[in-house]
This record gives structure tokens, sequence and C-alpha cells, in this order.
């Protein structure tokens, strides 16, 4: 992809072992928002109803700093089987350097098998900024106040 296309920015990967016949996450069309991340397992894994599982992507990454990426779900898969992210969306920091991991869990009714490949999450490149914390005993008035968790109405 061209720095034009990705909009200057570059993320780094590192393929592991376990992960060498893999391809690295990759947007499946040309306008995609998510690289699809695939599972580099040895064995299949399979979740029962309610079951979760930490599933190894294979790879290590290097975000520039002031950018996150986000794990999610993929609808197909949450949509047909109920997988999705247990923390959706999950954060990768940009200056971790473990292997990148899916906190996959099974919503659906059925067993489902996660295979060595499958495509099982998806990743956002995100900027994302770092505020600076400040403290003080009084706040900004505003016209909701404390008003919140359905206030408003709700149509
Ligand atoms: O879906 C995820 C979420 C996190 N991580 C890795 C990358 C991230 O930078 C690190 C820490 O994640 P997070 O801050 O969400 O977890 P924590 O429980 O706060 O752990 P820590 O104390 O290590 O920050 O774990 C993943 O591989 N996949
Ligand atoms: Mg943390």
């Amino acid at each position: 992809m061209s720095d034009m296309q990705s909009n200057g920015v570059t993320v780094w990967f590192k393929k592991l072992e376990h992960a060498m016949d893999l391809d690295l996450p990759g947007y499946e069309s040309g306008e995609a928002a998510g690289m699809d991340v695939r599972a580099a397992i040895t064995e299949p894994i399979v979740l029962k109803p309610g079951e979760r599982a930490l599933v190894p992507a294979g790879f290590q990454m290097a975000l520039p700093r002031g950018y996150e990426a986000q794990i999610r779900p993929r609808s197909g898969l949450a949509y047909k089987y109920g997988i999705t992210m247990l923390n959706s969306p999950g954060t990768i920091d940009s200056d971790y350097r473990g292997e990148v991991k899916v906190l996959a869990i099974n919503h659906g009714n059925d067993p489902f098998t996660i295979n060595h490949g499958d495509r099982i999450a998806q990743m956002v490149i995100s900027p994302v900024i770092q505020a600076t914390v400040r403290k003080t005993d009084t706040l900004p008035g505003t016209e909701r106040g404390q008003g919140g968790f359905g206030s408003t109405g709700v149509a």
C-alpha cells in the first residue's frame, strides 16, 4: 500500500515462528477500515457457548506513537455464530511488543471451532490523544448538568 493510501501511517509487523505460513493482517478491500487478523494456533480451539479463549494472532507489532490498534469483532462471525471479542474493542498500545492476541467469546448457541489461519477478528488503526490530567474542585457548568442514562427521553 502506498503512503498516499495509508495517510502516511506505517505499522510494522514481525511474524512469529508459529505463523510463518499465515498472511500478515491485511485489508480485504480497497477502503476497508480494518485489517483481518488470523488465528495462529497449533490445534483447533473449540469454544462452547459462553466460553472464551485468548487466541494468538502470530505477530508482534510497532505502531507509531499517538496511535492504537483496536481489535474488533467481524460482523459476519457475530451474526452467524455469535462470536465476538469479550473486551471489544481490544486496545493495542503503541508501546506493546508482545504477541497480539484476540479475546474471543462464543455468545451463540452452538460450539464454534477456530482453526489455524481463520480470520477471527479485525484490527483498526486509530489516532489517540493522551490528555494532560489536572485536578480541580469546580467543573464548568452545562445545560445537561448531571442528567444522563436516558434523561433526554427514549424517542
Ligand atoms: O485484545 C487485546 C487487548 C490487549 N492486548 C495486549 C496489547 C495491549 O497493549 C496489552 C494491554 O492491554 P490492556 O491495557 O487492555 O490490558 P490490561 O489488563 O490493562 O493490561 P496491562 O496492565 O498490561 O496494561 O495487551 C492484546 O494483545 N489484545
Ligand atoms: Mg492497560
